[in-house]
C-alpha cells in the first residue's frame, strides 16, 4: 500500500498511488537500509514539521543571498539547541538529515563542518588533540571548514603554495600565503562563518617540503569573530546555486600556530625537526576519499527529489490525447515521458543502494587504517573515484531531463529543480574535478591489465577480474547476469583498447605523460564503463538480497528497466558481441519494461520520502493540488506586493509619456 494517500488529495495522485502494487515503508527500509532508518526519517520529519521556529520563514527563491545565509545560520542555532531532543547524536546520518529537512540544500554555515572539518580531526588528529577540539567542534563551540584549493590551484595538490614552515626556536609553523595564486579559494563557510579551519599546506622542515599536510589553524578570534592578524578572508561571492553557503577565500601572511596544531595521528614533525612519515604516502588525502564514497548516496538522492518533482507533477500535468478524446491524458502516459524518468528512477536507486556500499567500504577501510593496514586505500581511491565522476554526471543529466519533463513550470523556481540541478552539478567540480577523477581511476586500470600482461592476472582483485576474461558469446535468453556479461565485455575492451593505444605511443618513444594525454579521452571512456558496470553489478547483487517477495517483484522490473537502457545506452561499444536482433530485442525489451513499471511510478519516488519541506516545490508537492499553490507562490512573489513599481514611475512611464508628446 502507497502511504502517501490522504483526504483532499488531487485524484490523479490518489489514482495513482491505489495503483502501486507495494508498501512504500517497506520499499522506504530497503532503499534506507533498515525499516528503523527508514521510520527514523519519517519521525524527524514529522517532528520538525511540528516546530514553528524551524519552519520556512518564506520560499527560498524569494530570499537574497544575504537573507539564505541568515536563515541558515539562525536555523542552525535553533537546531543546536534542539538537536538532542530530536536525533541520535552520535549519528552523521541523522544530523546530515535533520539539517537537510530543516534548511535545505541551499548550504548552511555548518555544512562543512560535519563532513570535513570533524572527520579529519576524528581520524587524522591524535588522542591528544582530539581531546582538544573534537569535544568543542561536536558542541559547536567552534565552527570549521576544509581549506585546500587555492585560486590558482585545485585538481593538481602537488602545486599548492600555501607552506606551514617549521622554526624551531617557537616550537609554531609559520603559514605564509606567497603569491595571489596561493590564496585558499572555495572553502565552504570560510568567507563569514567559521573561526576555525583544516589548512592543507605545504610542510617545510629544515628547507625541505614534506607536501601537502593538514594543520588545525584558528582563522577568527572565538569572541569578536574578527580576523585574527594575519589572517586575510571574506566570501567570494555568489554562485550559480548553493548561495546559502559562504564559501571564501583565505590569506596568511607571517601567521604562526603552535607546532601541536599539525594533525599527527599519521605523519609527525618532532620538537627537534625530525619528520616522520605516515605509513601510506596518500593517508592525508583520506578526508577527500571519505567524503567520496558518500556522494553516490547523496547525489543518488538529490536525483530522487528531482524525480519526486517530476514523476509526481507528470501524473496530474493533462496534456494532449491518447484514443480518448474527451479528457487530455497524464503526461506521464507517454512513453517518451517514461522513457525520459523511468531509468532515471532506475539509476536514482542504483546510485543510493551502491553508495551505501562504498559508504560501508569505507568505514571498514578506517578501522584497517587505524590498524595499520593500508593496503586497501588504492582500490577504495580508484574505485571512489570513478564513483563519484559517473553519479554526479548521470544525476546532473537526469535532473535536467527532469525539469524539463515538467514543461515550462520546470522552468520555474516554485519546481526548484533549477536550484536541486545547480547544487547537485558542484558535485561534477567539488572533491576532485570528473575528468581529473576518472584518470586516477584509469590508472588502477591500465595497471591492472598490465598485470594481466605480465601473468599474474590471479592477483587482481575482484572488481577487476573481468579485465582478464574473454566472452565473444552471449546467450541471449538474457538475464540479469547476461546483461552484466555485456556490460563486462564492453568495460573490459574499451580498457584493454585504451592501454594499447597508451602502450603504443609510449612504444613510439613519446613520454609517458604525453602519451597518457593523448589516451586519455579512451581512458575516460574505460573508467565510466568500469563504473558503470560496478553500479550494475551492485544493483543485481541488492535485489537478489531482497527478502520481502512484493518489494523484489518491482525491483526486479525497475532492475530491467536499468539494464536494458544501460546496455542500449552503450551500444556502441557491443557491436561486435551483439547483433542486430540481438540489439532490437533488448530495445523492445526496455519499451516493455517502461510499461510495466508505470503503476509504481508514483509509488517508487513516494518511497524516496522526501517531506514537502525538505522538497520545496510547489510543483512535487505530496498532495499533489500543484495549480492553486503555484498561483498562491505567485502572489506571494515580493514583486507582487505594489501593484506599480518604481522600475515603472522612474524609467517606462516616463519613457512613454515622451513617446505620445
Ligand atoms: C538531498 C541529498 C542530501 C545530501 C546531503 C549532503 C549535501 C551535500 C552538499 C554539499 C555541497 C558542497 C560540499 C562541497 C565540499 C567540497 C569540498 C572540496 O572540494 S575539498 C577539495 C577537494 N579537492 C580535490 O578533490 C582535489 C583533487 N586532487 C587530488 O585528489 C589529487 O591531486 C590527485 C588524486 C588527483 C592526484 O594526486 P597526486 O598528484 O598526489 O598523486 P598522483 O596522481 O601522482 O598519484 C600517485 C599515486 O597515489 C595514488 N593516490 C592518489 N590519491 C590517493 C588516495 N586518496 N588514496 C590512495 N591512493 C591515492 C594514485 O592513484 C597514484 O597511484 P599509482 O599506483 O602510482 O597509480
Ligand atoms: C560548490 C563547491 C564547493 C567547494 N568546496 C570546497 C571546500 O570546502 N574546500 C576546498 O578546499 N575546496 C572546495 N571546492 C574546490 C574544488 O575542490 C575544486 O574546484 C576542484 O577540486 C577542482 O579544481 P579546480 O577548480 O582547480 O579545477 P581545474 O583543475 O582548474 O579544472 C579545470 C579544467 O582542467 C581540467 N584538468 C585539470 N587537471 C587535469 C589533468 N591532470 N588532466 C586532464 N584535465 C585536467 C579539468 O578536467 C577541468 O576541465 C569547492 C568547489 C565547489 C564548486
Amino acid at each position: 500500500m502507497n502511504q502517501s494517500i490522504k483526504p483532499g488529495d488531487n485524484p490523479d495522485l490518489t489514482e495513482e498511488r491505489l495503483s502501486g502494487t507495494f508498501d512504500t515503508n517497506s520499499m522506504a527500509a530497503v532503499i534506507y537500509g533498515s525499516d528503523k532508518l527508514a521510520q527514523r526519517r519519517r519521525e524527524i520529519s514529522e517532528a520538525v514539521s511540528r516546530i514553528p521556529e524551524l519552519q520556512d520563514s518564506k520560499p527560498c527563491p524569494f530570499m537574497t543571498r544575504e537573507e539564505k545565509i541568515l536563515e541558515g545560520s539562525r536555523k542552525s542555532a535553533i537546531l543546536n539547541r534542539l538537536l538532542p531532543g530530536l536525533i541520535d547524536l552520535d549519528s552523521f546520518e541523522e544530523t546530515v538529515f535533520i539539517h537537510q529537512e530543516v534548511i535545505g540544500i541551499e548550504g548552511h554555515p555548518l555544512a562543512l563542518h560535519e563532513s570535513l572539518f570533524i572527520p579529519p580531526i576524528a581520524t587524522q588528529g591524535t588522542d591528544e588533540q582530539q581531546k582538544k577540539w573534537l569535544g568543542r567542534a561536536q558542541r559547536r563551540e567552534i565552527i570549521g571548514c576544509y581549506a585546500q584549493t587555492e585560486l590558482g590551484h585545485g585538481s593538481n595538490l602537488r602545486a599548492l603554495e600555501t607552506t606551514a614552515t617549521f622554526d624551531i626556536s617557537s616550537q609554531e609553523f609559520i603559514l605564509n600565503s606567497p603569491t595571489i595564486t596561493s590564496l585558499k579559494w572555495w572553502p565552504g563557510a570560510l568567507g563569514k562563518s567559521a573561526n576555525w579551519s583544516i589548512v592543507i599546506a605545504n610542510l617545510i622542515v629544515h628547507d625541505k617540503n614534506h607536501g601537502p599536510h593538514p594543520f588545525m589553524v584558528q582563522l577568527r578570534d572565538e569572541k569578536s569573530h574578527e580576523p585574527l592578524p594575519g589572517i586575510t578572508v571574506g566570501d567570494i561571492g555568489p554562485k550559480m546555486a548553493f548561495n546559502g553557503a559562504d564559501n571564501g577565500f583565505l590569506g596568511f601572511e607571517n601567521y604562526r600556530i603552535p607546532r601541536e596544531n599539525m594533525l599527527m595521528r599519521h605523519s609527525k614533525v618532532t620538537p627537534d625537526g625530525g619528520y616522520i612519515r605516515p605509513p601510506h604516502a596518500k593517508i592525508g588525502y583520506s578526508g577527500m576519499v571519505r567524503v567520496r564514497s558518500r556522494m553516490a548516496a547523496e547525489q543518488g538522492l538529490f536525483l530522487a527529489h528531482a524525480l519526486t518533482i517530476a514523476v509526481r507533477y507528470s501524473a496530474i500535468r493533462r496534456q494532449g490525447y491518447l484514443e480518448d478524446r474527451s479528457r487530455e491524458v497524464k503526461v506521464l502516459d507517454y512513453q517518451t515521458q517514461q522513457h525520459r524518468l523511468f531509468p532515471s528512477i532506475a539509476r536514482a536507486y542504483a546510485f543510493i543502494f551502491c553508495g551505501f556500499e562504498t559508504i560501508r567500504l569505507y568505514d571498514q577501510l578506517l578501522i584497517d587504517v587505524q590498524n595499520g593496514n593500508t593496503s586497501g586505500m588504492a582500490d577504495l581511491h580508484a574505485l571512489t573515484s570513478g564513483l563519484k565522476s559517473v553519479v554526479t554526471h548521470q544525476t546532473g543529466e537526469g535532473i535536467e531531463q527532469a525539469r524539463m519533463a515538467c514543461g515550462g513550470h520546470g522552468y520555474s523556481m516554485a519546481s526548484y529543480i533549477s536550484e536541486i540541478y545547480g547544487v547537485a552539478i558542484g558535485g561534477c567540480t567539488y572533491e576532485g574535478e570528473n575528468m581529473v577523477m576518472l584518470l586516477q581511476l584509469a590508472r588502477y586500470l591500465v595497471k591492472s591489465i598490465e598485470m594481466i600482461q605480465n601473468g599474474k592476472s590471479k592477483n587482481l582483485g575482484p572488481m577487476v577480474a573481468y579485465l582478464a576474461a574473454n566472452e565473444s558469446e552471449i546467450d541471449l535468453n538474457l538475464g540479469p547476469n547476461e546483461y552484466l556479461k555485456v556490460f563486462q565485455y564492453a568495460a573490459r575492451s574499451q580498457a584493454w583498447r585504451a592501454t594499447e593505444k597508451f602502450q603504443k605511443l609510449r612504444n613510439s618513444g613519446m613520454s609517458k605523460e604525453q602519451a597518457w594525454n593523448q589516451a586519455s579521452v579512451e581512458l575516460t571512456r574505460a573508467s565510466r564503463l568500469h563504473t558503470r558496470l560496478y553500479i550494475m553489478s551492485t544493483f543485481i547483487n541488492h535485489v537478489g538480497s531482497v527478502v520481502d517477495q512484493k518489494i523484489k517483484k518491482v525491483l526486479i522490473d525497475l532492475l530491467n528497466v536499468h539494464i536494458t537502457y544501460e546496455v542500449m545506452d552503450i551500444g556502441i561499444y557491443v557491436q561486435g558481441l551483439l547483433s542486430s536482433d540481438q540489439m532490437d530485442l533488448i530495445r523492445n525489451q526496455l519499451y516493455v519494461s517502461l510499461e510495466t513499471i508505470r503503476p509504481n511510478a508514483v509509488s517508487l519516488v513516494d518511497s524516496f520520502q522526501i517531506s514537502d519541506m525538505q522538497l520545496r516545490s510547489v510543483l512535487g508537492r505530496r498532495d499533489g493540488n500543484v495549480y492553486e499553490n503555484l498561483f498562491k507562490w505567485a502572489k506571494s512573489c515580493p514583486l507582487n506586493d505594489k501593484d506599480v513599481l518604481e522600475s515603472v514611475t522612474k524609467y517606462l512611464k516616463p519613457m512613454m509619456d515622451k513617446s505620445k508628446l
